[in-house]
């Protein structure tokens, strides 16, 4: 388990974190969302123990991570802005990472050549950019992490690409209980493998949610009758937001399924259909509960 605990973080006078707490639980992928110069990389920074907080405790199974090496032999940090030696080719890079990490998998650093289908002969540098940061994952599965923290790590990488490596990761989750933790711009990016989001703004996190909850807890209504509809329907209905398109009605519902057909099934609809949100829906009209304009932070 990653443990944030009450984070804070200044460059000289400008205050980059403040009181940050988040727990990333064992096992599973944290989606890190915030826009540009919200604190997210500082705070990856801090958890894979390149730089030091100045106030709170960041600790990884129960660890202090700051000039650990235990920790940090079990963590992998994948930077937003990548970095290999200059002439050196895959293979004598994962030399070096293979005396590093105890963790060096050299069957998956085989295994992983196939699919990735790069030649480990050649200089990293002269690979294009998506074909480096390829490498990068490469190299990082093959360390077999405990933890995989990863800043922006789909920049640059085709949308096949993006997919296999999504794949692999999600498989390491499942077989031998990898902890991933992402930041992105992007909601859209990462729903599909987060199951915990986080929002950071301006070094606060503003909230964190587990996506099944979320997606269980909030649906898309839509519903038409027969003759002109009463706006009472909703009444006894948590009701987030509410439109009506010609003689359909369209509202946003906060509770569980069954009990909200079965509220709307007693007023006869010829339409009664749930449909599921996009995490991007959830968080607008969350957040709007909230107070808080997600529109305008998650571009
Ligand atoms: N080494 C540094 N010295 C001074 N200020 C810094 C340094 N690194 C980051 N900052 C400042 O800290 C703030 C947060 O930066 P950070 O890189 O953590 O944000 P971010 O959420 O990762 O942004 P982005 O999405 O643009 O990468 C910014 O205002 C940035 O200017």
């Amino acid at each position: 388990m990653i443990t944030s605990n009450n984070i804070s973080k200044s460059y000289e006078k400008e205050n980059v974190l403040n009181k940050v707490n988040l727990q990333v639980n064992k096992g599973s992928i944290y989606g890190l969302l915030g826009s540009n110069g919200a604190g997210k990389t500082t705070l990856l920074k801090i958890m894979s123990g390149i730089i030091k907080q100045d106030n709170g405790e960041m600790t990884i199974s129960g660890r202090e991570v700051f000039e650990n090496p235990q920790v940090k032999a079990s963590t992998f940090f994948l930077s937003d802005s990548l970095y290999f030696f200059s002439q050196y080719s895959v293979k004598q890079m994962a030399d070096f990472f293979k005396d590093i990490y105890p963790g060096w998998d050299k069957e998956r650093f085989l295994k992983l050549e196939k699919l990735f289908q790069l030649d480990k002969k050649k200089k990293i540098s002269q690979f294009s950019k998506g074909m480096q940061r390829q490498v990068a994952f490469w190299l990082a599965l093959s360390t077999m992490p405990e933890y995989l923290i990863l800043d922006e790590p789909f920049d640059g990488l085709d949308a096949v690409v993006r997919k296999k490596i999504k794949n692999l990761l999600v498989q390491d989750v499942a077989d031998r209980e990898m902890t991933i933790i992402i930041s992105s711009h992007n909601l859209r990016e990462v729903e599909d493998i987060c199951d915990y989001v986080g929002i950071i703004h301006q070094g606060r996190l503003l909230l964190e949610k587990d996506i099944d909850d979320l997606k269980a807890d909030i649906h898309k209504v839509q519903i038409a009758f027969r003759e002109e509809p009463e706006d009472t329907v909703w009444n006894g209905l948590e009701v987030l937001y509410k439109e009506s398109r010609g003689s359909v009605m369209l509202a946003i519902v906060r509770g569980i399924d069954g009990d909200i057909i079965q509220h709307l099934e007693q007023y006869h609809p010829v339409i009664l259909d749930l449909l599921p949100l996009t995490l991007e829906e959830i968080f607008v009209y969350e957040m709007g509960d909230a107070g808080y304009a997600i529109e305008n932070i998650l571009v």
